[in-house]
């Protein structure tokens, strides 16, 4: 079981180290226009999932959004306490 937390810290972590075939080291290189892109697809199938299909679905879609989001930070150099800061 991950946590929040650690995805964001390996997420970090392969920011820097950018090892060969991460999916989020590709995404990074994207660029910020193209990893919003994905956040909105990503939430629209949240939407989607939550209507209509069930809650495993649902909570694999909501991962896959956390995700996402968690690489735009990342991308715009944000940490978890800038955000936290406005919960
Ligand atoms: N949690 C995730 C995660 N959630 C979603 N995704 C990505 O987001 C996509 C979402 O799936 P969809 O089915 O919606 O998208 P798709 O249209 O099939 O895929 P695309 O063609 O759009 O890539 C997945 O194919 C993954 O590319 C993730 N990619 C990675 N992780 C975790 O991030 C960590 C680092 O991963 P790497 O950078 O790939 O090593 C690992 O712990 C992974 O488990």
């Amino acid at each position: 079981m991950k946590t929040f937390e650690a995805l964001f810290a390996e997420l970090s972590e392969k920011a820097t180290s950018r090892p060969a075939g991460s999916g989020t080291v590709a995404e990074l290189d994207a660029g910020v226009h193209a990893i919003g892109k994905k956040v909105v697809e990503e939430a629209a199938e949240v939407w989607m999932a939550a209507e209509h299909e069930s809650d495993e679905r649902t909570a694999e879609e909501i991962s896959q959004l956390l995700y996402h989001l968690q690489v735009l930070m990342i991308a715009r150099g944000l940490r978890l306490d800038d955000v936290y800061a406005h919960l």
